[in-house]
């Protein structure tokens, strides 16, 4: 177990999502994190929660963490970082989950050439231990270093190291993904109440059917059309709804979600 403190600037839901990851899976211990959050309500929960230190201001931050995970709003970044401008040194190790903020842009707004920075995106399902997560780093981080900080990310879910260009698909795909999938799984649930099934019965068939389904596709290890055309029997129930999917552009309204996601990321770290 390491003893070397991290910090969390923004103490919202991502960042109780990786705290309680890391407290949990007891991969950190909780008198080595320190939260800062102007919320005096955020900074109670989360001490009360989890048994975490809080910290008032970046300079304290900076001085008790080398490594602190920037877990604020896209829209606040740059505030929090002009805060932070002469306190970060080239020594300190950046963790950002902003949504799509370059690399360039802290390195810029700090201006510290040799930034140690890494940029990652996870999503909410960090909050039970089953995060996917990308991450991309800056060319002064360590071998090391990413070694260590793709750890933690391990410790709540499944990481993959990807080329910093790719950081918006994914923002578009898994970091904004389980909102599209609690839509699919709310629908059936409403679908099956419509049908006269009780709501209780109904929310455990549809979540049963998509955690089944997804086990399903990690075991077989097929492509999802096979195990589409398994389930069709000719003349039989599925093909007769797959056809109302077809019809309706089922899979494309998914593509065009993605899409929007990824150019909202893209956006967001426009001129920057
Ligand atoms: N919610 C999600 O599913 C995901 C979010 N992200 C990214 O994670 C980051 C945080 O998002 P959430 O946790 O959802 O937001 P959130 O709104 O739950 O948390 C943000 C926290 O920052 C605090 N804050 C505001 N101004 C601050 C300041 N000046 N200094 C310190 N703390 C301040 C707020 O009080 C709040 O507790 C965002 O950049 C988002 O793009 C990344 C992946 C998934
Ligand atoms: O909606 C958002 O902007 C954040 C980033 C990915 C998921 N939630």
């Amino acid at each position: 177990m390491t003893t070397e403190n991290i910090g969390f600037i923004g103490g919202g839901q991502m960042a109780e999502a990786l705290i309680k990851g890391l407290t949990q899976s007891g991969s950190y211990p909780a008198e080595n994190i320190y939260v800062l959050d102007p919320s005096p309500e955020r900074k109670d929960f989360l001490t009360a929660t989890y048994n975490i230190n809080t910290i008032e201001d970046c300079g304290a931050a900076f001085a008790t963490c080398q490594k602190i995970f920037l877990a604020v709003k896209p829209q606040v970044m740059s505030l929090v970082l002009q805060n932070c401008q002469g306190i970060i040194n080239e020594d300190h190790l950046l963790i950002t989950i902003a949504a799509g903020l370059p690399i360039s842009s802290y390195v810029k707004t700090l201006a510290l050439p040799r930034l140690k920075i890494i940029r990652v995106m996870p999503n909410t399902p960090a909050l039970v231990g089953q995060s996917a997560s990308a991450l991309t780093a800056s060319p002064y981080v360590s071998q090391e270093e990413l070694d260590k900080v793709q750890n933690i990310f391990n410790q709540i879910g499944t990481t993959t190291v990807l080329e910093e260009c790719h950081l918006d698909a994914v923002t578009g795909l898994s970091g904004s993904g389980p909102a599209y999938v609690f839509s699919f799984i709310e629908a059936l649930i409403d679908a099956g109440v419509a049908e006269g099934l009780n709501r209780q019965v109904s929310t455990n068939l549809a979540l049963q059917t998509v955690a089944g389904s997804v086990e399903l596709l990690r075991q077989n290890g097929e492509h999802p059309a096979v195990e589409r055309a398994r389930v069709s029997s000719p003349g039989g129930t599925t093909i007769a709804a797959s056809k109302i999917l077809e019809r309706s552009g089922f899979q494309a309204i998914i593509m065009d979600a993605v899409a929007a996601a990824t150019e909202k990321s893209k956006e967001l770290g426009k001129g920057k």
